[in-house]
């Protein structure tokens, strides 16, 4: 099983701290998503990670091994960094034919890729006519060359319509499930938690948070049920003598704040009261994300406030 990992890995350019004291484990059988604000240092431990840069101080290591030693890195490490990186004048075919040979990868996994990242009635068009979407497309073909055991892929979702957002989920789902290491960077939140069931948080080049998707929202939200019903008054009644208040939200709905559905519906049926819908409210990974990057973010309108740490492998 071929793991990234991070240990107290630091970069600075010039009085910058790009990645500060980062230590993670990327693991394989997973998506993990690479989140952080703007500056926040994600793509510099991207580069520090294939050798592109040098760390200021500590390591970044593929199954143990630095990039640069590595025989055929492409059949350990298929990166997407940047979409523009395919020379604009070469096929995109001579693009991957290119990348194949100079890591003696088969000519026919060329084709392969290109059917598997939709791009094969392309192929014979020069790079520089290609859209974004396709640009990336190509990236991920690139990056999916040597069949690696590790995928690194820098917004893979830029430029996507939603055909290719559908296919990219399912891509990388089932490269995870293959039992590969998926790290992806993104800014849409809906889309990473579609897809990444793992999340690696940064701040000005901090860990903020190591954690599952799942655990990272249940921990941001506080219990609270929507409940629909055609005699509120009874429902707030039977709600305040529990402890809970009842805020109305239009639409003959409520809200029931710090109760779970299961202790609201206990409570109506007890008391006769009709209900029409009830459910538990969730945070979006949006919101858990900005509420723990909020002090982190280097361009937000809003003043800086300490973030605290968060870490479940
Ligand atoms: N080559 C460089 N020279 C100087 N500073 C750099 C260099 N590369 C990155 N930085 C700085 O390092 C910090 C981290 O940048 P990085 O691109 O890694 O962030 P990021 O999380 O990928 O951001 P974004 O989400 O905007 O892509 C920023 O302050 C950036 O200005």
């Amino acid at each position: 099983m071929t793991t990234i990992e991070l240990t107290a890995l630091t970069k600075e350019y010039g009085g910058t701290r790009a990645v500060d004291d980062l230590t993670c484990t990327v693991e394989p059988g997973r998506v993990t998503g690479f989140l952080g604000p703007n500056g926040a240092g994600k793509s510099t431990t991207m580069r520090l990670v294939l050798g592109l840069d040098r760390p200021t101080s500590g390591a970044a290591t593929v199954g143990g091994r630095d990039y640069t030693t590595l025989d055929t890195p492409l059949r350990t490490v298929g990166a997407l960094l940047d979409a523009h990186s395919a020379h604009p004048s070469r096929t995109a075919r001579d693009h991957l034919r290119l990348l194949a040979a100079s890591n003696r990868i088969p000519a026919g996994r060329v084709d392969e890729v290109l059917e598997e990242t939709g791009i094969a009635p392309v192929a014979g068009r020069r790079v520089r006519t290609f859209s974004l979407g396709m640009r990336q497309r190509l990236g991920i073909a690139a990056a999916l060359l040597g069949d690696p055991p590790v995928l690194m892929l820098d917004e893979p979702a830029n430029g996507l319509d939603p055909e290719g957002f559908v296919w990219m989920r399912r891509l990388l789902r089932r490269l995870a499930a293959e039992g590969r290491t998926v790290l992806m960077s993104s800014h849409l939140m809906n889309e990473t938690s579609a897809v990444a069931d793992h999340l690696v948080v940064l701040g000005r080049g901090r860990l903020l948070a190591d954690i599952g998707t799942t655990a990272f929202i249940d921990r941001s939200s506080a219990p609270r049920v929507q409940v629909r019903t055609s005699d509120p008054a009874r429902l707030r009644a039977s709600m305040a003598a529990e402890g809970h208040e009842v805020r109305e939200t239009g639409g003959a709905r409520w809200v029931v704040e710090g109760a779970t559905a299961e202790e609201v519906g206990a409570v109506a049926a007890r008391e006769g009261i009709p209900v029409l819908e009830l459910n538990d409210v969730r945070v979006s990974l949006e919101d858990a994300y900005l509420a723990l990057t909020s002090g982190a973010a280097q361009f937000a309108a809003a003043s800086p406030r300490t973030t605290t740490s968060t870490r479940e492998v």
